[in-house]
């Protein structure tokens, strides 16, 4: 198994995971093998990339981390519990502990920002203004509470998005290409946010992303993915991940071929 050199208890195990899906069309239920006998460890307290190319296999993995996706065999293990025995209503509590963040934002259009970040309280049958409020001026915008997601910029967006994410104090944030939809310089403002966000509240962070400059930026390490299969854990040491620049320039190499 390869594990990754951060230090602590795993927040995220995953065990020989293979996914397969049925490709359209086709008679058996194997023929697309998205995932292939992926094994390693997220620590707990990590930001850690799952870096690959389009086709990779990041969502489908994120999607296990969650409990929306299960493997075809494996087991994806979270906080210590085995995924796969759990009941609808056992993975609705799990979720509720988990926070995730999209590429496109998915605010809801028709609520304020103030709205939108109660929702997963609202979801749970919750109220908590003042932790709304908190999570607003955590993010930078305790001012635009009233303001509609058309309103504000990608990147506010994308903080009332974090802002949501976070509002139940979840353990662990999932990011889904947090920043692909974002330019440079905002980029960089949002990474910042993720990584105070795991300053300020011991979040376990797993970044999905196809940019090797976010994972140098933020992370402690990555796992770096091709076809389905894990290719190794990478350490990311003062904003440099030599092995993965490498591993990345060969497999575009390969893409441009
Ligand atoms: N529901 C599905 N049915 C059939 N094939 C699927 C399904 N979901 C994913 N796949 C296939 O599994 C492989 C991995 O897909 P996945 O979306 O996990 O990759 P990815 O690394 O997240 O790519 P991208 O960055 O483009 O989203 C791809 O070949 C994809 O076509």
């Amino acid at each position: 198994m390869i594990r990754s050199g951060v230090a602590g208890v795993p927040a995220i195990r995953f065990e020989h995971v293979t996914r397969r899906f049925a490709a359209a069309g086709a008679e058996t239920a194997d023929a697309v093998l998205a995932l292939d006998d992926v094994s390693f460890d997220i620590p707990r307290g990590a930001i850690f990339g799952i870096l690959g190319e389009s086709g990779a296999g990041k969502s489908t993995l994120l999607r296990m981390m969650n409990g929306l996706d299960h493997p075809t065999s494996g087991r994806v293990i979270v906080a210590g519990t085995d995924l796969a025995p759990l009941a609808k209503r056992q993975l609705i509590a799990l979720r509720h502990r988990i926070g995730v963040v999209f590429q496109a934002f998915n605010l809801v259009g028709n609520l304020n920002v103030r709205a939108n970040i109660a929702l997963p309280l609202r979801l749970q049958r919750r109220r908590d203004p003042e932790r709304v409020r908190a999570m607003a001026a955590f993010v930078g915008l305790e001012h635009r509470l009233e303001h509609h997601p058309a309103q504000l910029s990608g990147g506010e967006q994308q903080r009332v998005a974090i802002a949501r994410a976070l509002v139940t104090d979840p353990a662990l944030l999932l990011c889904d290409e947090p920043t692909s939809a974002l330019d440079t310089h905002t980029t960089a403002e949002i990474l910042a946010l993720l990584r105070a966000t795991r300053a300020e509240f011991g979040t376990t962070i797993a970044l999905v992303t196809h940019e090797l400059e976010a994972v140098k930026a933020i992370c402690d390490a990555a796992a770096v993915f091709e076809r389905g299969r894990l290719q190794e854990i990478v350490e990311v040491s003062a904003g440099r991940a030599p092995r993965a620049e490498r591993y990345l320039d060969h497999v575009r190499t390969e893409l441009a071929r």
